[in-house]
């Protein structure tokens, strides 16, 4: 479908159908509210609702195109991020990693049965710069050294290298891709919402030399500080996530709001940026999908396949993650996905003593 302009994006939403939070949201009434609007950076009512609009599967549907987009089109935004969230208001608490050094998260998993990885990603902003679409090559670059000489400072079990995809050739890029460290380039959405504009510049990756701390450098967040490893030792991947984040924000200052949180390009990512997940694997909950519904349900789990979002789940294995990242603190998220991973093991367990 090709539509660009504000009133065929309009005409597309308000006659297809689509299960998205945007189509759920943007009634006439506030689309005539809004459709003059535009934040200082340049970002229009276009621009957000682009990729919603024309990518009717999508779930959310809008896209922040800069920290402004928030205010300026909070009408149509805060419900969306109250839904998604599942809260009552747009609040935040103020950022809390927990007591970090004291972490003792019990293993989920010691036989290693049914979690084959854990990882913890947090999304970050650079503050005063605008999100895809809006975002220049030229920006991109100049936060590109920024970080990168942040992270260069990282010592110990985080220091690395840097990777430009610029210099990269394609079968080193689609290896990352494959081996699940690297961000891809086939997000049907966010290609729509300008994340792969002017690709390959300014993006990168930043991987420790064991290949467990990774920073992906402009996908659609500025940043993703990711830690993963094999196993289901949550405590550690956690530690050295927070550790290694404590050591950047002394450098390099990211997007905040205080009812919103840590600002990104997708309003799903508000507040805390953080989706902890484990890659799982339930044959017997497969079978049974009321049970894993609930489970899922009432921990406030989502689940993906198991080469990321939008894929499906191979050999029984799915990658479980916390939902929420608004409303809660960072300890809090993650504590979500533990607790419900927990249960969904033993659930699998008790299916297959039966
Ligand atoms: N627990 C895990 N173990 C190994 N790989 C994982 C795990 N969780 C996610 N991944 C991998 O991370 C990559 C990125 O996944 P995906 O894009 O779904 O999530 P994300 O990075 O959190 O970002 P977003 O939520 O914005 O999509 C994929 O290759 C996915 O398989
Ligand atoms: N990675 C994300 N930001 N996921 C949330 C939703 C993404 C996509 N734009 C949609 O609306 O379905």
């Amino acid at each position: 479908m090709e539509c660009n302009d504000l009133e065929d994006l309009w005409r597309s939403i308000s006659t297809h159908t689509s299960n998205s939070l945007l189509k759920k949201h943007l009634s006439e009434e506030k689309y005539i509210h809004l459709k003059k609007r535009s934040t200082k950076y340049g970002t229009t009512l276009a621009d957000v609702i682009r990729s919603g609009c024309k990518n009717l599967d999508s779930k959310v549907g809008v896209y922040a195109c800069d920290p402004e987009s928030y205010k300026v089109f909070k009408d149509l935004l805060d419900p969306i991020i109250c839904d998604y969230h599942r809260v009552k208001e747009v609040n935040h608490p103020k950022c809390d990693y927990g007591d970090v050094a004291k972490l003792n998260f019990r293993k989920l998993d010691e036989a290693e049965n049914y979690i084959i990885s854990t990882r913890v990603r947090i999304g970050r902003c650079h503050k005063g710069f605008s999100f895809p679409p809006i975002l220049t090559n030229v920006q991109r670059k100049e936060m590109e050294e920024i970080i990168v000489k942040a992270l260069n400072t990282l010592e110990g079990d985080l220091k690395g290298a840097y990777h430009s995809l610029e210099s990269m050739s394609r079968n080193e890029y689609q290896q990352l891709v494959d081996d699940h460290i690297m961000f891809r380039d086939d997000n049907h959405t966010l290609r729509d919402a300008g994340g792969y504009d002017g690709w390959p510049v300014g993006r990168g990756v930043y991987l420790n030399n064991k290949k467990t701390f990774i920073v992906w450098v402009n996908e659609g967040d500025h940043l993703r500080f990711i830690s993963m490893e094999k196993g289901s030792d949550l405590s550690s991947v956690y530690k050295r996530l927070i550790f290694a984040l404590q050591q950047v924000e002394m450098k390099v200052e990211f997007a905040y709001d205080d009812k919103r949180g840590f600002l990104s390009n997708c309003p799903s990512n508000l507040g805390t940026c953080l989706r902890a997940s484990v890659h799982l694997k339930m044959p017997e909950l497969e079978r049974c999908q009321e049970i894993l519904n609930d489970i899922c349900e009432r921990h406030n789990l989502q689940l993906r396949g198991v080469n990321g979002e939008h894929t499906e789940s191979a050999e029984a294995v799915y990658d479980v993650s916390n939902k929420r990242r608004l409303g809660l603190t960072e300890y809090q998220a993650v504590c979500e996905m533990y607790n419900g991973v927990e249960e969904l093991i033993k659930t699998e367990q008790q299916l297959e003593e039966k």
